[in-house]
């Protein structure tokens, strides 16, 4: 280890241990959290099955920047590479389309055996997976509906495959060890305002009661659903709303996908998490970044970031989240996105655990607001960063902004290759 750094973190844990914080013991809790890399973020969401299809579903990637996975082989390759540069042991989020298989199935065809690669890839790397069925992108979702669609063998065939989906996500889940969580989003929606609008969320409340009545154990799969309030070309109406999917999930025991960029623009999914944990076992988060009408930028030390990890870690809610990314941005180099989207989530977790939680309470609990405020203000300028590189060093991935050269000569070596 470096004796700068190492000198830097002894003088920052000195200051942390005034407050009662072990900076020691932060770090092996940091170590035992999961991020969930979307695979998706490293070909522009757009898969292996259809290679021709054009991205649909009311999300879009712009940017063309050059060297984005195009094989299984590729995709595992850059999320080495990303994996080599974040520091910690984390999971891979898979979504349907991506399957490794030179067999021409359709969606509601698939099996385990079409991601064994991914499985065999998956237990060399350490990695746990997650899982997603794909409904976009795809004919049969073409006019913007799929689990809600009023034709019953459309519905049929989005409802086989989810189920083929869940069986999937279970294999996932036994072979390696750990649960693969299953996340439910479809874009089903209208540009324009509907006249009914019950009648769509009745077929999707069936759908998804029919979906999940396959009985999987959560020792392998959990279910979760995801909401939005619009999308590109779903404007006005969603069928899967925030206040649809709270109803369905707490009455079905499911868990709830918060995205942070499926709310209103002034509307943070902090605020949420306490809530949601009050009546749900457990939670899935899309840490994305909201930018207008977007809700896939890559995520930055923003003031929402550090208000999620501050929840999670103030409220004792980390054991009951799964935390995922969801951001895909074109505009630059596909492997640096992922680094810098996961590198700032744990970044943020670790601000947050650094932070005086219980002198912050108590002084909350003697309404000594001016101690509140001073504290938490203060805290902002603490040396996190000595503690984090640190924290970089002891895990063998690189300090500060050394990876990008390591990710520059990637892209030289390999990305550009393509
Ligand atoms: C590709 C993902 O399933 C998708 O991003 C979804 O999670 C979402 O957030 C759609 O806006
Ligand atoms: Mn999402």
């Amino acid at each position: 280890m470096n004796e700068a750094i190492e000198a830097s973190y002894n003088e920052a844990k000195k200051l942390y241990a005034r407050h009662g914080i072990q900076v020691d013991d932060v770090l092996r809790k940091l170590s035992e959290i999961k991020i969930s890399l979307h695979c998706w973020q490293g070909d522009d969401v757009q898969g292996f099955l259809f290679k021709d299809k054009q991205l649909s579903g009311g999300i879009a990637v712009t940017g063309s920047y050059p060297g984005r996975a195009g094989t299984p082989a590729e995709l595992r390759q850059d999320l080495e590479k990303a994996l080599s540069l974040i520091p910690g042991q984390h999971k891979v989020n898979l979504h349907a389309i991506y399957a490794d298989t030179t067999e021409q199935v359709d969606l509601d065809q698939l099996e385990p055996r079409h991601f064994q690669n991914w499985v065999d890839w998956a237990k060399q790397q350490g990695l746990g997976l997650d899982f997603n069925p794909t409904l976009f992108s795809h004919p049969k979702a073409e006019d913007g509906f799929t689990l809600s669609h009023k034709d019953p063998e459309i519905r049929d065939f989005w409802i086989t495959h989810c189920k083929k989906s869940r069986r999937i996500a279970e294999y996932f889940g036994k072979e390696l060890g750990q649960p693969c969580v299953t996340n439910h989003w479809m874009p089903d929606g209208y540009k324009d305002a509907p006249v009914d609008r019950l009648a769509p969320r009745e077929r999707l409340r069936d759908a998804l009661d029919e979906i999940f009545s396959e009985e999987i154990s959560e020792e392998y799969n959990i279910d979760a659903v995801e909401s939005k309030l619009f999308g590109i070309g779903s404007e006005s109406y969603v069928v899967g709303s925030h206040e649809f999917y709270m109803g369905y999930a707490l009455t079905r025991g499911k868990s709830i996908c918060l995205d942070a960029g499926h709310f209103h623009p002034t509307e943070v999914i902090s605020n949420k998490l306490s809530s949601v944990l009050m009546f749900t076992d457990q939670l899935l988060l899309h840490v994305s970044r909201p930018v207008r009408w977007d809700s896939d930028h890559v995520v930055t030390m923003d003031d929402e970031l550090l208000d999620i990890a501050r929840e999670l870690v103030r409220g004792d809610l980390l054991s009951r989240t799964h935390i995922g990314l969801d951001f895909f941005d074109g505009s630059i180099n596909h492997v640096a996105a992922w680094v810098i989207g996961t590198r700032n989530t744990i970044k943020a977790l670790l601000r947050a655990m650094l932070e005086p939680i219980e002198e912050l309470k108590k002084a909350e609990e003697e309404r000594d607001f001016t101690t509140r405020l001073a504290l938490v203000e203060e805290f902002k300028s603490y040396p996190f960063g000595a503690v984090w590189d640190y924290y970089c060093a002891q895990n063998g991935v690189p300090v500060r902004e050394e990876w990008l050269t390591e990710a520059k000569d990637y892209e030289q070596q390999v990305l550009l290759k393509r």
